[in-house]
């Protein structure tokens, strides 16, 4: 708590640009956390010009690493009055100090493969030697305990979530939340109230990146939840086939409604090698996700193979990143790519 105070003191000697008082007497930050040296609050913006705001913005990033044992600071800003500058998430959350960038993994379209390639991806990065979560937020199929072969149930320990380590990361799932005999019909204030419970009440340590699994379509409830969490970017999963292509365009314009930059697309479920007679066949078409990447103006991260290999690994609960085939290949350069494209989004933390 120590930390905390002495946070707390830097941004008392900074002054409020409206009322004049101290912007901490003035209500301006709140949730100010300290976290393995990473220093975290929220900034309220209301009645800010857009310039005050990152001016504002700027003066408290540089009181915050002035505290000794600061090494990194994340401000989230948010506003309630449509006079100051609308942030990407007005709705933002409590800071999250100890995650340095989240991505999401997200579809159009349901059953593309969303969560495998999720999955996989998180198993590749870490594999990459970064620290690395997965939050499985799928609320209508959760599969992230069968992706990765847990099937014990969420443990509490001081009212927190300690999330399960298995492959090289920790991963948290919404199915952990409930009983897994009972459907459970998610409406979205509860749905996104259990997005941000698993998010911030999760142990989670210090992270260089978290990977969150959406549910797959562009409803409300995917929007609010693209909303409250600070995404450093999305991650849009498709077939090649048109039908799926329309809706992985949906998905695209969701995120950018809400400011959150794509990383880019990747095309699942790509090619059929028989494996009988080795035969290349193309059952959901091929190349579509690439063109529809290109016509956006969007990165193109790469193809996955349909593969039975994929299916069983997925279903055995070790996924096919860990092993060194065509398909890991595929997934592991796909992270290569991921964290290419993070290096161009001004939202994202350096996880080199
Ligand atoms: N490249 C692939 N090759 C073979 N099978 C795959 C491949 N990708 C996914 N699958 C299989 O397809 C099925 C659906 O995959 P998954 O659950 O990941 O899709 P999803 O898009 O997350 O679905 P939902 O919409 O239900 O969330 C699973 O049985 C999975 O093992």
């Amino acid at each position: 708590m120590a930390g905390e105070e002495q946070l707390r003191a830097a941004l008392a000697r900074l002054a409020d640009p409206v009322s004049g008082k101290d912007i901490v007497s003035a209500g301006r930050v709140s949730g100010i956390v300290l976290r393995s040296g990473r220093a975290g609050l929220v900034l309220a913006t209301d009645g800010l010009s857009a310039h005050d705001a990152k001016t504002l913005e700027a003066r408290i990033d540089a009181a915050l690493r002035s505290v000794p044992g600061v090494e990194g600071a994340r401000i989230i800003t948010t506003a309630e009055r449509g006079d100051a500058p609308q942030g990407p998430h007005p709705t933002a959350p409590a800071p999250l100090p100890e995650i340095r960038t989240i991505i999401a993994v997200g579809s159009g379209k349901g059953g593309v493969g969303k969560s495998t390639v999720a999955a996989n991806i998180a198993v590749a990065l870490a594999a990459r030697g970064l620290k690395v979560g997965l939050l499985d937020a799928d609320i209508y199929g959760p599969s992230v305990p069968m992706l990765m072969g847990r099937q014990e149930r969420l443990t509490l320990r001081d009212k927190r979530i300690q999330p399960a380590e298995v492959h090289g990361l920790k991963a948290v799932s919404i199915g952990e939340m409930t009983d897994p005999d009972r459907a459970v019909v998610w409406r979205g204030p509860m749905a996104s109230s259990a997005l941000m419970q698993m998010l911030t009440q999760t142990d989670w340590g210090p992270l260089d990146v978290l990977v969150v699994d959406l549910p797959p379509g562009t409803g409300d409830i995917q929007l609010t939840m693209a909303q409250k969490v600070p995404l450093a970017g999305a991650v849009i999963v498709s077939t090649p086939q048109d039908l799926a292509l329309i809706d992985a365009k949906k998905a695209v314009g969701m995120f950018g409604k809400v400011g959150v930059p794509i990383l880019g697309m990747i095309e699942n479920m790509s090619t059929f090698h028989c494996p009988a007679c080795g035969h290349e066949s193309h059952i959901f078409g091929h190349g579509g996700a690439e063109a529809a990447a290109a016509a956006m103006g969007l990165r193109f991260l790469g193809a996955i193979p349909l593969e039975i290999g994929i299916r069983e690994a997925s279903d055995a609960g070790t996924p096919i990143a860990l092993k060194g085939d065509a398909a890991g290949n595929a997934f592991r350069n796909i992270a290569v790519q991921i964290q290419e494209a993070l290096k161009e989004t001004s939202r994202a933390a350096d996880i080199r």
